[in-house]
């Protein structure tokens, strides 16, 4: 498994995207399809970026009953990508029959997908998580016993916050890989993020993965800003 850095192609037009790969197109970053682009574009477009040879993960989040997951992931199995996620809430039965999904509709000989639970949002911090979601523990608790139940269930990861990277890995194992978003270069607005580190700090807390959106595509150039993220992630890495 490598380390990282994932760019989230958070935009919704073929015009935003292409003049945000076209400096990144020689870098060939990791990249993530989230719902802004998938709803819009869909399955071609995933097709074309794979044919460009870019690494996808495909953030689509499922959560829904066992069986319908089941048949969306035998669906997607078909696009190959890189990485696909649902949320660990969804439960044990859902997050083995996403993988199930996932091994009987890829093609044979196909590597699977990494198959990523989302443990709890980057955007809820303690208090939503007990006055909204009525969830009475610790963050880093409810995240660990979500991750618990994300490898028992067979996933090989979860996407979390920089924050629990390291106790997921001592709860769970070294090699379960922790994706993390709520990335911020020093001094950029954390918007809707609660749970966030920089690019350092993520690889000093023991990120496997980054997933940076923002402080990239927001940035007045966003090349130079993917450098500073990947810089930044590389020295922390090899400091390590
Ligand atoms: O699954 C995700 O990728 C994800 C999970 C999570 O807990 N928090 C989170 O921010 N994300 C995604 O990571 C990206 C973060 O974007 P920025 O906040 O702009 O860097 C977005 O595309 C989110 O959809």
């Amino acid at each position: 498994m490598g380390h990282s850095v994932i760019v989230a192609l958070d935009v919704s037009t073929t015009e935003e995207l292409q003049s945000l790969l076209n400096p990144l197109k020689k870098a060939q970053p990791y990249v993530k399809i989230g719902m802004e682009l998938y709803y819009q574009h869909g399955p071609e477009l995933v097709r074309q970026l794979k044919a460009d040879g870019f690494r996808i993960f495909l953030d689509l989040k499922l959560h829904d009953i066992p069986s319908t997951v089941y048949k969306a992931m035998r669906g997607l199995a078909k696009l190959h990508v890189d990485m696909v996620n649902v949320h660990a809430a969804g439960g044990k039965d859902m997050m083995c029959a996403a993988i199930q999904g996932l091994e009987e509709g890829m093609a044979p000989g196909a590597s699977r997908p990494l198959c990523l639970a989302v443990t709890q949002l980057t955007s809820t911090d303690q208090q939503m998580l007990e006055k909204e979601l009525h969830i009475k523990m610790p963050m880093e608790q409810v995240v660990n016993a979500y991750g618990l139940l994300a490898y028992r269930s067979g996933c090989d990861g979860v996407v979390c916050s920089p924050q629990e990277a390291r106790a997921i890995k001592h709860v769970t194992s070294q090699q379960f890989v922790t994706v993390t978003p709520g990335i911020r270069l020093a001094g950029d607005a954390k918007n809707d993020q609660k749970r966030v580190a920089t690019p350092q700090e993520a690889r000093q807390l023991g990120s496997d993965f980054i997933v940076v959106g923002r402080s990239i595509t927001q940035a007045e150039d966003p090349f130079a800003a993917y450098e500073r993220v990947l810089n930044e992630w590389s020295e922390a890495y090899v400091n390590a």
